[in-house]
């Protein structure tokens, strides 16, 4: 068992390829694969909550169920008061999970199969609550019952150790399963112990707030081999090594980067010259080379750091530059749209160049026709993205891996597809999720930081896809790290970046 960290590159499976996976380990396991899972949530349990007098485990009518149950017996064996309550008939629990239940009936442990109130309210935050009620197979909205489980547990005063996953979490999604005429409910655990692999919904959307602190068990032996024809969906984006900058550089060794956006309060009567500026003050302090800025429609700004320089557009060289295109572009940026995407050696495309981009299909091919030596990366949040895929933002958040993945292929590049868990994908890649960030970054302009960070790096010679990846999990790393009692504004994130 081991705690999953940002640090390395963990692959993340979908259900069908989870099912593959725990199909070919079963074959190669001498024993039902339950047991080991059993056991190593009993050993996880034992130390989360060392002086624990009472578990609760609340098991529900699969073999997540049966996973409570397995590890229950361990838990009873070892001395502890374990109380199990089952939602659903024993009789139509699946094979391996029935054999548990008897097993845990065999041992003594009292099963009930409704709600242990009078325990559930004289737990103590010493105690401990399991949820085993739904794991891979949670397939439908949540019914009454399950909700008011899901209210119990999480309203205990007591540690939660999620089993698979905290139910009510859609595992492939990240997003909530909903219930029946109700608010969606889930499990806000404390612990989650995933078998045999990760799941992609642990890392999205909802998933980042209920899993707590993340273990994975394989339950493989040391000498099984995963089945070489099960590809993960997609990988946790690791850590990226630190750039340094070395004696003999000079500012033209860290690359030009060139911000195009800013469309000025004269024409719709909204100045957006500051995301313009903010994405030039990331690339300036992520250390790119020079940084210079061109105002949509010449637009009057006067808080540009004085180490930025202002250009008008006939002095730009887009062709020996990475370019940073569309923060406050407006409906200004339409029209130099055909010369960047055709132009500029390297391109990050943000906010109102990607409206631009699916409005027009002429546009959509110039950037399919960008040759490989031509890096760029397009950076939508959901709407964005949904724009760009006709459809909704909520169909996005509901397959963000596919809706990045189907970006990239459509047009030719990396997509970082932004929010909870920032997706990065790019043709013939496996996509990388973020799992740095949180809610600090919900606010006006940090988007723009992140373009220009990604702008510095491709400055400073990192491929499209490594320049994306890199600068996600910095953006993120950022805001994880952003001292308690200061706000995170954009500008002091721009200010902040090495
Ligand atoms: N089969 C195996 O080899 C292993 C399975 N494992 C465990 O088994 C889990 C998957 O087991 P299952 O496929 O049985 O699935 P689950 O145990 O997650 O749930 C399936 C059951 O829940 C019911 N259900 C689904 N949605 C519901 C809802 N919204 N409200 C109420 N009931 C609902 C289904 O009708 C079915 O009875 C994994 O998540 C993992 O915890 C582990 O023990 C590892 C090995
Ligand atoms: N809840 C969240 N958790 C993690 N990252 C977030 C969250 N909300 C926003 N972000 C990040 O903040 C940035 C916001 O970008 P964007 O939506 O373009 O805003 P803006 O246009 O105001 O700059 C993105 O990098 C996004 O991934
Ligand atoms: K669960």
């Amino acid at each position: 068992m081991q705690r999953l960290s940002a640090t390395a590159c963990w692959p993340v499976f979908n259900n069908e390829g989870m099912r593959m996976l725990e199909g070919s380990l079963q074959r190669s396991s001498p024993s039902p694969l339950m047991d080991k899972a059993g056991l190593a949530a009993a050993q996880l349990a034992l130390s989360i909550a060392p002086h624990a007098q009472r578990i609760w485990i609340a098991a529900g009518p699969g073999n997540n169920g049966g996973d409570g149950l397995a590890a229950a017996c361990h838990l009873h064996q070892w001395g502890k008061s374990v109380i199990v309550s089952l939602l659903g008939e024993p009789e139509a629990l699946p094979a391996d999970a029935r054999s548990a239940w008897q097993r845990a009936k065999q041992t003594g442990i009292h099963i009930t199969q409704h709600m242990p109130w009078n325990d559930l309210q004289s737990m103590t935050e010493e105690d401990l609550c399991i949820d085993a009620l739904l794991g891979l197979g949670a397939s439908r909205p949540l019914s009454q019952a399950m909700r008011s489980w899901i209210q119990a547990i999480n309203n205990a005063q007591a540690h939660i150790l999620a089993l698979d996953i905290p139910t009510g979490l859609n595992p492939e999604s990240g997003q909530l399963l909903g219930c029946v005429d109700a608010e969606p409910q889930a499990i806000h655990a404390e612990h989650t112990l995933t078998f045999i692999a990760a799941k992609p919904g642990m890392f999205m959307g909802h998933g980042r707030d209920l899993c707590g602190h993340i273990w994975l068990d394989t339950l493989a032996g040391p000498t099984h081999r995963p089945p070489t024809d099960t590809t993960p969906q997609a990988c946790l984006n690791p850590r990226p090594s630190t750039l340094t900058k070395s004696h003999a550089s000079h500012k033209g060794s860290h690359g030009d980067v060139v911000v195009i956006g800013g469309e000025s309060m004269a024409r719709r009567g909204m100045g957006m010259t500051g995301a313009a500026v903010l994405a030039a003050t990331a690339s300036l302090h992520a250390g790119a080379g020079r940084v210079m800025l061109h105002l949509l429609d010449d637009a009057p700004c006067t808080d540009i750091p004085s180490d930025v320089m202002r250009r008008d557009w006939s002095s730009l060289s887009l062709y020996t530059s990475s370019v940073v295109c569309g923060c406050g572009g407006g409906q200004a940026v339409i029209a130099v749209m055909p010369e960047v995407l055709q132009g500029s050696a390297r391109l990050v495309l943000d906010a109102d160049a990607l409206n631009a981009l699916a409005q027009d299909a002429h546009l959509q091919s110039l950037l399919q026709q960008r040759s490989a030596n031509q890096p760029t990366v397009i950076t939508p949040h959901p709407l964005e993205a949904a724009r760009l895929l006709k459809t909704t933002s909520s169909d996005i958040q509901n397959n963000r891996l596919k809706a990045a993945q189907d970006l990239a292929d459509w047009l030719h590049c990396t997509v970082v597809l932004k929010g909870s868990g920032t997706v990065i994908a790019a043709p013939g890649q496996t996509p990388r999720i973020n799992t740095t960030g949180n809610g600090k970054l919900a606010t006006g302009g940090t988007g723009d930081v992140l373009a220009g960070l990604m702008g510095a790096r491709l400055a400073q010679g990192m491929s499209a896809f490594e320049a994306a990846c890199s600068a996600v999990h910095q953006h993120g790393a950022l805001a994880d790290e952003w001292p308690e009692h200061t706000a995170l504004t954009a500008s002091r994130l721009a200010s902040s970046l090495r």
